[in-house]
């Protein structure tokens, strides 16, 4: 394993750069990485592209959902180094997009994983020589539930976040772009994507479509022009593999966060509509007044708190959907433009259709 080879001796050569007259390798012998959270939803289009793109793959997850050719699966849990390190093992390159679902209730489980596990992730990246981490954060850490128009990367962080699942991306964010160091050769760049959906996906479309069989997708949450930013899943991995690539000593997109989103801002009731009509379901078409829906949604989750020792309900229409279904949040990805050349692969339109081509289990009577 440690002998060279030909092409190996030709890559490394390529990717010595200079820094400070010192060479600083920026890629390692071949193009091996790693992906934390490689199981998931993003992690697993992310590990697929990787392939295509001649990389070979180690993923890291507490569960394995897969098997492909060119990937080796290292099973645990990221909190625990030990368990973390030999997946790092001759990797230059590491992806973390390893999250709780944002819809569980464990705050300890937030807590752990997203900000200790992140930390840890950090030190094992340093120890293992490491050179380069691309965090996958989220552009809801700059939203409090109130309309965010063309939002761009220097909007503070939310002081009241709608959610503790983003209260701890706040952290992890912040713990990532600190890390970054050039002097130690240590690169760091957070991918702040929004609204993602695409095939495979657990939770957007799952969620909708659940809604919908139970009848609870009628009404339309305001006036319905509400303008906000839904990902195709191929778009925000390549925003990553981009940021991955541009990620140099010499780059201006060390140590920042960036959007990366379709550009193209939807109404939020089109595109749900859009989905649920392809899937084969009735539109919502009735209105309802945003303060009532809201008031209501926050009335039913503190019943369900007060509740919880009693009976365990999950109310649908939770405060943090609702103000998600109800208010403009769209974001600018000008500076991903601007600083690495993104620009989306795949339009809105395409990729809504790809998605409700890969759901045939989920259209209506199936
Ligand atoms: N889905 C979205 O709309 C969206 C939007 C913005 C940001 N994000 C971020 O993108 C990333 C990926 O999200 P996703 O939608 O693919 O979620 P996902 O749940 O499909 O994938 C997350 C993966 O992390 C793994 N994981 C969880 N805890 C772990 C632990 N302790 N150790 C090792 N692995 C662990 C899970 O097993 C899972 O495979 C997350 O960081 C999420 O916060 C998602
Ligand atoms: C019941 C209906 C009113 C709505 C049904 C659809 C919702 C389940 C989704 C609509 C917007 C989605 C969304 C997320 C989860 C699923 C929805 C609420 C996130 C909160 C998931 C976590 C990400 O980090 C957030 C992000 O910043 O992109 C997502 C925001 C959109």
């Amino acid at each position: 394993n440690s002998v060279l080879t030909l092409q190996d001796a030709v890559v490394l050569l390529v990717y010595t750069e200079y820094f400070d007259n010192r060479p600083l390798l920026v890629a390692q012998s071949n193009k091996r990485c790693a992906v934390i959270g490689g199981s998931g939803f993003l992690g697993r289009h992310l590990v697929e592209k990787l392939l295509d793109r001649g990389y070979s793959v180690s993923v890291f997850d507490i569960r394995q959902s897969y098997e492909l050719p060119g990937v080796t699966f290292h099973q645990g849990d990221l909190c625990d180094k030990q368990a973390l390190l030999p997946a790092l093992k001759d990797v230059s390159l590491v992806f973390h997009c390893a999250s709780p679902a944002p819809g569980s209730d464990n705050r300890a489980l937030f807590e752990s994983v997203n900000i200790q596990g992140t930390r840890i992730v950090i030190q094992a990246c340093i120890e293992a020589g490491v050179q380069k981490l691309v965090l996958t954060s989220s552009a809801s850490v700059v939203f409090e539930g109130t309309d965010i128009k063309n939002g761009r990367e220097d909007l503070p962080y939310a002081k009241k976040p709608i959610d503790y699942y983003t209260q701890t991306k706040i952290e992890q964010e912040k713990l990532v772009l600190e890390a970054c160091d050039k002097e130690k050769g240590f690169l760091t760049v957070a991918i702040r994507p929004h609204g993602i959906f695409g095939p495979r996906d657990p939770q957007l479309v799952p969620i909708l479509v659940d809604t919908a069989r139970r009848g609870k997708m009628k009404f339309i949450i305001g006036d319905g022009t509400n303008l906000v930013d839904f990902t195709f899943v191929e778009n925000v991995v390549h925003g990553h593999i981009l940021a991955a690539e541009r990620l140099r000593p010499d780059s201006p997109i060390c140590g920042k966060p960036y959007h990366i989103t379709n550009d193209e801002p939807v109404r939020f009731w089109d595109f749900m509509s859009e989905v649920l009509v392809g899937l084969g379901y009735a539109a919502p078409r009735y209105h309802l007044p945003y303060a009532l829906v809201y008031g209501l949604a926050l009335l039913l989750w503190l019943l369900a708190l007060i509740l919880r020792p009693l009976v365990s309900f999950k109310p649908t229409f939770t405060p943090m959907r609702v103000a998600l279904a109800g208010t403009h949040h769209y974001y600018s990805c000008e500076r991903a433009k601007q600083d690495m050349g993104y620009k989306p692969v795949v339009s809105l339109k395409e990729g809504i259709a790809r998605t409700v081509q890969s759901y045939p289990h989920l259209k209506q009577g199936a």
